[in-house]
């Protein structure tokens, strides 16, 4: 398999699309023809065996370097695992630390179906040499966390500049840049109004954690006198380019205001049940108000993997259980949200199995005990599958995984453990000074 694309074309023989066993052709990055006529020359024929094709899968909301930090402390709640354990670890990172482990958390998204992600954290400028390397998409955000500081605000607009105009050199349509103004308990407002208006100036994203615990609204409410979604909604952070990650604390009211700004709620599961938040998502109210839906997992730190199977299962599971409806969050929309609604909140066009779309595809093994029997692929991939079953990816038409196989996967293991190693050792000889 080419570790480098120069566009070439691809044939997909006899996979499973919508019940009907196809071929596939994708010709510039684009689905060019899906059923039994689709043939041709190609660069690259990929046999199916009956595979079963679906869209390629969106992470929208991550802080991918985390991997170094999975099982590194669990258990806790959030503030005690952020300020006790997270934060002191995390400022021991060096640019290389997050080169290796935004690599390896791209390869572990490619072996579950993953071609693109949302991503919040430092040293961006590193993350984004590694999401280049390994062919993937990404909205990459610096993690903009003032403390309520002037001094240090300063220093985070200028670090938030100088990313957004080393991603904008880089020339890469699938990199985009976006600001991350971490949360309303760690930015300022003025903070806030910085990024809201520089990110309309440039035009990019925004990526911001929203009504993750019920301390972070009753401590914003005592402190300003209005919520989280207000607080933002004032500093003109609520658009639709905004993705608000978690949103389990929202009232009625703050669903209507995230549903009249076209803001997209990340719905993250499991990280939400592992620092038990205590509600879910209200996902029928940000639906029936209009906000859009996507699906994340968070960092590896709260979930501890990054496989967007398991998240679509979980956030159906966990919608029916806590709002007693087993109708709610159904598998068809359990993966529009992981597909074609995570690709259009980070402002890409894939995410979906159309012709003239990007060539995001993922082919699940159809002989896998969980695609057995196969009446219906989408219950299979929601409730049954999770990413091992995953074979072969494709991201706007470059094969990033075949049969299994991701290119360069071992140096990117020995990368990162090295750097975790490196981490590791910095840590305890600050804790030992
Ligand atoms: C400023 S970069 C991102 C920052 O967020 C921390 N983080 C990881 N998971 C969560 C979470 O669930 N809520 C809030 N903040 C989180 C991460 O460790 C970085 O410090
Ligand atoms: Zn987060």
């Amino acid at each position: 398999m080419k570790e480098s694309y120069n566009g070439e074309d691809v044939l997909i023989k006899d996979v499973e699309v919508q019940g009907r066993r196809v071929n596939i052709k994708v010709e510039g990055g684009r689905f060019a023809a899906i059923g039994e006529e689709a043939g041709g020359e190609a660069d690259v024929v990929i046999e199916g065996r009956g595979a079963v094709a679906l869209p390629g899968l969106y992470n929208t909301h991550t802080h991918a370097a985390m991997t170094l930090l999975r099982g590194y402390a669990d258990d806790m709640l959030l503030q005690a695992w952020l300020s006790e354990k997270i934060w002191p670890l995390e400022a021991h990172l060096t640019g290389e630390d997050v080169y290796w482990g935004t690599q390896l958390a791209c390869l572990e998204m490619i072996r579950s179906g993953t071609v693109g992600f949302n991503d919040m954290y430092f040293f961006m400028d590193e993350a984004a040499r590694a999401v280049d390397k390994m062919g993937m998409k990404a909205q990459l955000a610096y993690g903009f966390i003032d403390l309520f500081d002037e001094e240090k605000r300063e220093k985070e607009i200028k670090a938030t500049e100088a990313l957004v105009s080393s991603i904008q050199a880089m020339n890469n349509p699938g990199i985009k840049a976006a600001v991350g103004p971490h949360a309303v308990y760690t930015v300022s407002e003025e903070g806030l109004s910085w990024c809201a208006e520089f990110s309309r100036q440039q035009n990019i994203g925004i990526h911001v954690h929203l009504a993750e615990t019920e301390q972070e609204v009753t401590d914003c409410v005592a402190k300003t006198g209005v919520r989280p979604t207000q607080v933002l909604d004032r500093c003109g952070l609520l658009t639709p380019r905004t993705v608000a990650a978690h949103c389990c604390w929202l009232d009625s009211d703050d669903c209507a205001l995230l549903g009249d700004r076209g803001v997209f709620a990340s719905h993250n599961p499991t990280s939400n049940m592992k620092l038990a938040v205590g509600r879910a998502m209200p996902y029928g109210l940000l639906k029936e108000r209009g906000a859009g839906l996507c699906l994340g997992t968070d960092g590896c730190s709260s979930n501890n993997n990054l496989d967007m199977f398991e998240e679509m299962k979980f956030a159906a599971l966990l919608q029916k259980f806590f709002w007693h409806s087993p109708t709610i969050l159904p598998a068809g929309e359990a993966l529009a949200m992981a597909s074609a609604n995570g690709a259009e909140a980070l402002g890409f066009k894939g995410g979906r199995l159309e012709v003239g779309a990007p060539a995001d595809l993922v082919l699940l093994d159809r002989r896998a005990a969980c695609n057995t029997p196969l009446y219906n692929a989408v219950s299979n991939a929601v409730y049954a599958c999770n990413g091992g079953a995953v074979t072969t990816v494709l991201c706007d038409g470059r094969v990033l995984m075949q049969d299994g196989v991701v290119p360069g996967e071992a140096e990117v293991l020995d990368g990162a453990r090295q750097a975790i190693a490196g981490l590791l050792e910095r840590h305890q000889a600050s804790v030992s000074e």
